[in-house]
């Protein structure tokens, strides 16, 4: 990490424009958990929320008061005063100032379509807005950031006003002025050239930037204004905000510290970064996107046979940078593009020592293929993988036979169930169990564990997490080849296996029966 790189302030708006992105809520516990995650992690400023807004958001700055932060100044967000009533009568600023927060955010207009058109005030009015409702608020002691809403669209249609409303906020006392790109519409091009003629004017120490992803390009706009000379970047984890989301601060920081020998507080930390933006979902409640730059779970899985050749000669001839440094890991896929190297690294991953040039190595590869071209999918499969290669180097180990199965579905006075009966080989001995559950894979699994827990006790430990299933291809109605893919887990791992059937069922005993397979190879041995 290069810690005498130019100085830029990072500033998160996640709890604030982070929650104007459709489906993202956050409760008053989430905010402070999410500020202390923040504030460790090292970001200069945390926009904790609206106060005027909501009682929510003021719930939590009455709470936030309390928190010890180490190194973050919380901020809460506003706007500038009413048109024609004083400043220090301004119900607003007032609620502004009850939240006790050190720093006061205020958005004002810069856009002079929206000064006559939604404020419906005049232009010299807006400019005495803005400065009465800075100078107000830091002659309350307060730091205060002046958001310039609309500031590209502005600057176009009036660069004169535009610049204008800058000065008014700085003659305020604006500690740092952001230029918005609010309808997220400004290309890179003009918006580099006209950061750099605000940096011209005012100088880039107090110049922020706050942009929305609507042409996708959030981050490029941030990145281009730093290169203009602004020195504050605002952004969301993970991207969210308002429509498409802000400047995705988990892409943006990377490409600050580790390519643009940019540095600021959070640097050093930058190691946190996958497991943080993981940890945002979570409170958010959605499914990470495997896809995300840097952090992702697909950021450096490696699909392409030749890919996996390469970078088994040199590990980063497919990768822009090591994935450790965001807290990544380089995943190997197997799949009908995969070549030789690609199943040896993953037979490595797994624990096996698998030889390129092997008869085993051959067989393998033809048997993947072929079972890719029925259906199946490894990537997410990795435990059904793990007994293929088992299977290829003859080292696996059944721990049981499910030699048949018959599941009767019944709907009887409204009430739906499912029985399922089995018969297992274990050690030679056969055994038959029946066991009863709402849905035919709840008791194929039921029967199952009935049959094997006597045995294998530790069984009791796993359960099934997720279930998917997708149909493959529709051939004439409801005859179409099913793909299920089971996750399951104990307190010590997760693993994914697969089946695939003309069946639903039968796609599915065969992913259960290789999940319960892992499971015992985990506990008894064969596998690592
Ligand atoms: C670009 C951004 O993302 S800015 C942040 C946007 N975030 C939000 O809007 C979420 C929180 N907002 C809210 O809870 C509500 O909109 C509130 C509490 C702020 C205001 O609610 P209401 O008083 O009921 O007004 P409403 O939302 O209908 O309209 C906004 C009012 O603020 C005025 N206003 C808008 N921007 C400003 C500004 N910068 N300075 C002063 N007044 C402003 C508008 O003119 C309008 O008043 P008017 O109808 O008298 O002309
Ligand atoms: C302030 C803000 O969120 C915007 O202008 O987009």
């Amino acid at each position: 990490m290069n810690s005498s790189g130019r100085p830029v302030k990072i500033y998160d708006t996640t709890l604030r424009d982070g929650t104007q992105g459709e489906g993202i809520s956050f409760s008053v516990t989430d905010k402070l958990l999410i500020t202390q995650r923040l504030d460790a992690f090292g970001v200069d400023y945390i926009e904790g929320g609206f106060p005027g807004s909501n009682p929510r958001d003021i719930a939590y700055f009455n709470e936030a008061r309390g928190l010890k932060l180490q190194h973050a100044r919380l901020a809460a967000f506003g706007s500038t005063r009413r048109a024609g009533v004083k400043a220090s009568e301004d119900a607003q600023l007032r609620t502004l100032l009850d939240s006790g927060m050190p720093v006061m955010t205020i958005v004002g207009k810069t856009w002079q379509l929206h000064v006559t058109e939604i404020l419906r005030t005049t232009p010299e009015e807006n400019l005495a807005m803005i400065e009465d409702s800075v100078a107000y608020l830091v002659a309350q002691g307060r730091e205060v950031v002046y958001d310039a809403e609309h500031f590209f669209d502005g600057f176009k249609s009036d660069p004169d006003y535009a610049f204008r409303v800058l000065s008014a906020a700085l003659r305020g006392g604006a500690g740092h002025v952001t230029l918005c790109d609010t309808n997220g519409g400004t290309m890179v091009d003009d918006f580099q050239r006209i950061v750099a003629q605000v940096v011209g004017e005012f100088g880039g120490d107090k110049v922020g930037l706050h942009c929305h992803n609507d042409s996708g390009l959030g981050v490029a706009l941030s990145l281009a204004g730093i290169t203009a000379g602004a020195s504050m970047v605002q952004g969301t984890v993970n991207g969210y905000g308002e429509r498409t989301g802000n400047t995705n601060l988990t892409t943006v920081l990377p490409n600050l510290f580790l390519k643009m020998g940019c540095t600021a507080s959070c640097a050093g930390n930058l190691g946190e970064l996958r497991e943080l933006s993981l940890f945002f979902d979570e409170l958010a409640n959605l499914r990470p996107d495997t896809k995300a730059p840097y952090v992702g779970l697909s950021a450096f899985a490696h699909k392409g046979g030749l890919h996996a050749n390469a970078a088994q000669k040199v590990k980063n001839s497919y990768e822009h940078i090591d994935p450790a440094l965001v807290g990544n890991q380089t995943r190997v896929l197997v799949s009908d593009m995969a070549g030789r190297s690609s199943v040896a690294m993953k037979a490595k991953e797994l624990g096996y020592a698998l030889e390129e040039k092997s008869a085993e190595m051959k067989q393998l590869i033809e048997e993947l293929k072929e079972l890719e071209f029925r259906g199946y999918e490894f990537e997410a499969a990795d435990a059904s993988l793990k007994l293929l290669i088992a299977k290829a180097l003859g080292v696996h180990r059944p721990f049981y036979v499910l030699e048949g199965y018959r599941v009767m579905i019944e709907r009887h006075e409204g009430e739906l169930f499912a029985e399922a009966t089995v018969k297992v080989m274990v050690n030679g001995q056969p055994l038959h169990t029946v066991a009863e559950c709402t849905g035919p894979v709840g008791a194929l699994d039921k029967a199952l564990r009935l049959a094997l827990e006597g045995i294998y006790p530790e069984l009791k430990e796993m359960e099934l997490r997720d279930y998917k299933v997708r149909i493959l291809e529709s051939r004439s109605g409801a005859n179409s080849r099913t793909r299920v893919l089971i996750e399951s887990g104990d307190a010590r791992a997760v693993w994914g296996t697969v089946g695939v059937s003309d069946n639903i069922v039968d796609a599915s005993a065969e992913a259960l029966t290789d999940a319960i397979n892992f499971k015992l190879m985990l506990s008894r041995g064969g596998a690592k």
